[in-house]
């Protein structure tokens, strides 16, 4: 919880000024039953109507003040919870950007969503709550007692014995109800998984006929989630009519003694009814005590996993700003892998396994394998997306963690597996790769990745919107704009990651001839599972289960590498296969 405090620091104003007046309204609301008894005993008892005249008017200006008083509470609760709500959040933003993938594959999307949103609103009514009624309600029960013992000192006893009573009652909620507030978030977590793969993925569940069994998993998820919020409810739901039974058995005590105080004329009836005031200010007080532990047991548990995103350091570290810069070696080979290892924290199995290769400039070169046979993991390497585990990976003959990541990136233009488009227009979008390209770039980005065709077709043109997630373009239109995105800023290093996947045949050749003619300098990585794709290239890697298994162009593997002659076998004809 500390650490999140600190984000309070700049609301010590608020959180001083707002309790402060909250406890004039107790001191207020104390006085009150005392008043009561004084308008009962002299006023009422006397029949002296100016003095209940006078008392009252007291009464409703005291209630006024009081009220005064809240409000001004309330302003500072709201200004001080509000803005320690926003810097947390945007702290976590900016703390989850940093992060590499590596981290962001621990905790997952749909978990890191909750986290910036319910566990910060959970902790931000904890904030309001803290300067609203921490110290109002433990003022008014210890108030309370106070003015009951000065009332009457021996009917006071009661109450102080139903104290440890109470605190069994929280002790043992609390110690119960706090590992399962854990379960109920992790369980939120789960459901949002479901509802986040749901919504995206909804086309492929209806054209797999999936809804039925999806709309299960969900309800299972939903299920799972309402029997633990109904377990933890369960026992906090004990709490409310525990101390309502603790304190109702104390005025039955308070009654049956005081009535014998009564009669033996110790006690006015205006003091009995001004300390049964009291106990029931202090029942009131004590059920703001119960919800306010339920509603702490919960925030520590969402500061708990705020604080473990927090608490996250990036794994691919930035170098330090008073770092060298570095010297980039044009006689170097472009990439370089020497020796190198990867294996993702998820799993703990190697996805690469001693990989050595150099790539030199302005060649093109295919990365053919299997599914999974580690392509992606080489090629995420490179802009430093992932540390190796072992090895040594240059770009343009310096160490890729000699770089600053936005220089490293700069020097690379990725056009990922899977096409992500933003909102806003086509041009938007192309600029992304470079943010002072002019329309005539951007036409010929879009020439280049066979885009511009379909976008001189549409209405708009470059100022086509395109629709959250590129929903209003064809897979294909959405690949070529990936592909014009990453081309337009003529990156040193350009890496295709199966980005022709939605393409037509003779659309990918067209795309590959382009990027030949005005490749220039350009070092392309294509990778691909066709070898149609990287048939052409100057030098083909070939990938299995993790290790190169051949390097050297079509005919060279065509002769001397086994996976490759497979791949060849099962996707060209062998006429094919030897042109
Ligand atoms: N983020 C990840 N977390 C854990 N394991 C991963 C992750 N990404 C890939 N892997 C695993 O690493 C191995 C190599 O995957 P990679 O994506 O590099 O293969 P690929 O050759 O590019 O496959 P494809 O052609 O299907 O894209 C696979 O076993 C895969 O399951």
């Amino acid at each position: 919880m500390h650490k999140i405090a600190v984000f309070l620091k700049p609301y010590k104003k608020e959180v001083t000024i707002g309790p402060i007046f909250k406890l004039l309204e107790a001191i207020l609301e104390l006085l009150l039953p005392t008043i009561v008894a004084l308008i009962i005993n002299n006023g009422i008892g006397k029949q002296d109507s100016a003095y209940v005249y006078r008392m009252g008017s007291l009464m409703v200006l005291m209630a006024i003040l009081g009220f005064g008083c809240s409000m001004v509470c309330q302003y500072y609760a709201a200004r001080a919870s509000q803005g320690f709500g926003t810097s947390l959040r945007n702290t976590m933003f900016k703390h989850i950007s940093s992060l590499s993938y590596a981290e962001l594959d621990i905790i997952g999307t749909p978990s890191l969503i909750n986290r910036i949103t319910n566990d910060v609103n959970q902790l931000q009514v904890a904030v309001a709550m803290l300067i609203r009624l921490v110290i109002r309600a433990p003022f008014i029960c210890i108030g309370a007692i106070i003015m009951a013992m000065i009332l009457d000192f021996r009917l006071s006893l009661i109450l102080i014995a139903a104290t440890p009573v109470f605190g069994v009652i929280l002790y043992f909620i609390i110690t119960r109800s706090s590992p399962m507030y854990r379960k109920y978030q992790g369980k939120l977590d789960r459901l949002a998984l479901v509802l986040s793969e749901n919504l995206s993925g909804i086309r492929v569940i209806r054209a797999f006929a999936e809804s039925r069994r999806e709309k299960q998993r969900f309800n299972e998820a939903s299920e799972d989630l309402t029997q633990t919020a109904i377990r933890v409810g369960r026992i906090s739901a004990w709490l409310g009519p525990m101390t309502t039974l603790v304190v109702n058995t104390a005025i039955i005590a308070i009654l049956w003694v005081g009535g014998i105080h009564i009669e033996a004329g110790g006690l006015s009836q205006g003091e009995i009814i001004a300390f049964i005031n009291y106990v029931t200010q202090i029942l009131l007080a004590l059920i703001v005590v119960s919800n306010l532990v339920i509603l702490f047991t919960k925030a520590s548990s969402s500061a708990n996993r705020i604080n473990e995103v927090l608490a996250m350091t990036a794994s691919v570290a930035e170098v330090p700003a008073d770092a060298p810069a570095v010297k980039r070696d044009d006689a170097a080979p472009v990439i370089s892998f020497r020796n190198v290892s990867f294996g993702y924290n998820t799993t703990g199995e190697r996805a690469l396994e001693n990989i050595s290769v150099d790539i030199q400039r302005g060649q093109t070169v295919g990365l053919i394998g299997s599914t999974g046979s580690g392509k992606t993991t080489f090629v995420n390497l490179i802009p430093r997306f992932y540390d190796a585990v072992e090895g040594e990976i240059r770009v343009e003959g310096v160490n890729v963690r000699d770089y600053r990541l936005e220089q490293l990136r700069s020097r690379i233009g990725i056009v990922p597996q899977k096409a992500v488009l933003f909102t806003g227009t086509i041009a938007d979008n192309i600029r992304w790769g470079k943010a002072s390209a002019t329309r005539d770039e951007m036409m010929s980005a879009a020439a280049v990745a066979q885009a511009e065709e379909f976008i001189t077709r549409l209405p708009e043109g470059l100022d086509t919107l395109v629709a959250r997630g590129g929903h209003n373009l064809s897979g294909g239109q959405k690949q070529r704009l990936t592909i014009a995105r990453a081309v337009v800023g003529r990156p040193p290093i350009l890496i295709l990651d199966d980005s022709s996947s939605a393409l037509d045949f003779a659309t990918d050749a067209a795309l590959r001839r382009a990027l030949n003619e005005n490749s220039g300098e350009m070092t392309v990585l294509l990778v691909s599972q066709r070898v149609s794709t990287v048939k052409q290239a100057d030098q083909i890697i070939v990938f299995d289960e993790g290790r190169i298994a051949g390097i050297g162009s079509h005919r060279e593997l065509l002769e001397s590498c086994g996976v490759y002659q497979e791949i060849c076998m099962s996707q060209l004809s062998s006429e094919e296969a030897v042109q």
